[in-house]
């Protein structure tokens, strides 16, 4: 049984259809990425999730019960989900302890105030309780959401943009701090994001969302090298798209030579031109070679790597490699290795 499940699920502001019969289903303990461009749905469709936002057409069910749909309606307040926001919406006239209990419902005094240590320790702020989120930092207010959010111990974890307000220095830390405190915990969380490198480092599962639909759903390696059509490859890196014809069961002609698939061609069209084959740039590598068939027109150092332009033919490709030496004007031969091979 999945812990999230939503099934066909449409819904509409003032009769303008905005999400168009959404399926995606969340297994206890995993992080999905609600990844998109602006205005494609992902926050319409979290707050779906927590009861904010009516449901045309589908079902919401979390941990198999039903929520929406079938003429079924649990309010907000009744759903055990909780809530992160991008500006973490702590109430500024309540200490940190009384923020972080203030969903927590039906204990005694001892047991809120065990809950409070555990979830201080949780988050790395002991000794903070009495603080006022004035006196936090933008990281430390961050955690407190998050200790807010668990201490009721919800089915699930709703985040939307948590990070976009915190400093990209330091971004990456909170994302992995936090990251382990759900694995932890074994939480389930969705999250809102427009940037798949967030989406990469914080979410297990990405849900790529196009106009209302999502356009793939999978494990962020599944989309990244398998993308269901070039959105999905656009969206998630650069990548060189070159014309290709097929050679024999295994392997196409291109402006690079013969490609080579591990594994036969899906296609039986011998001579003809199949499409464009993805090459992202790390697929692709570079040897110094003075008939080569391409030639380096530009170069970016970008730390471990160096980001090259090759021209082949009448095409540029980018190539990204770890060799730093090479330089503009230089003949190469460039050779790439795809498996398996994704051709649009
Ligand atoms: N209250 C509203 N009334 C009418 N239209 C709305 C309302 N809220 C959002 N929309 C529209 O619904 C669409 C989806 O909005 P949504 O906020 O879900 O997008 P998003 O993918 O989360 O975007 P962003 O990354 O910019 O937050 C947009 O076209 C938006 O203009």
């Amino acid at each position: 049984m999945s812990t999230l499940s939503i099934e066909n699920v449409s819904s509409a502001y003032d009769g303008t259809v905005i999400l168009k019969q959404l399926n995606l289903a969340l297994n206890q303990g995993e992080i999905v990425a609600l990844l998109g461009p602006s205005g494609c749905g992902k926050t319409t469709l979290l707050r779906a999730i927590a009861g904010l936002q009516p449901v045309t057409e589908g079902r919401i069910s979390i941990n198999g019960n039903l929520l929406n749909g079938d003429g079924v309606f649990v309010p907000s307040e009744q759903r055990d989900v909780g809530m992160i926001f991008q500006d973490y919406a702590l109430f500024p006239h309540m200490t940190v302890a009384q923020n972080v209990l203030f969903g927590v419902r039906g204990l005694s005094k001892l047991e809120r105030e065990s809950r409070l240590d555990e979830m201080l320790t949780l988050v790395k702020l002991e000794g903070l309780a009495k603080r006022y989120p004035h006196e936090l930092s933008g990281g430390q207010q961050q955690r407190v959401s998050i200790a807010r959010s668990l201490a009721y111990e919800p089915d699930i974890l709703l985040l939307d943009e948590p990070f976009s307000n915190i400093d990209s220095q330091v971004r990456n830390e909170m994302m992995l701090e936090i990251r382990q405190i759900l694995k932890q915990h074994n939480v389930s969380a969705v999250f809102v994001t427009h940037s798949k490198d967030e989406a990469f480092v914080f979410a297990d599962k990405l849900a790529l969302f196009h106009h209302g639909s999502i356009a793939q759903y999978g494990l962020a390696e599944t989309l990244y090298h398998h993308p269901k059509n070039r959105y999905v490859a656009q969206f998630l890196g650069a990548g060189n798209y070159i014309s290709v014809t097929q050679a024999d069961e295994f392997t196409v002609d291109s402006v690079l030579g013969k490609i080579n698939s591990t594994t036969p061609l899906t296609f039986n069209k011998v001579g003809q031109v199949v499409g464009e084959l993805l090459l992202r740039p790390e697929q692709l590598q570079l040897t110094l070679q003075d008939d080569g068939n391409g030639t380096i027109v530009e170069r970016h150092y970008v730390g471990t790597a160096c980001q090259y332009w090759v021209e082949v033919g009448k095409q540029r490709v980018e190539v990204r490699s770890q060799q730093l030496h090479l330089n503009i004007g230089q003949n190469v031969q460039i050779t790439a290795q795809v498996d398996p091979m994704v051709i649009f």
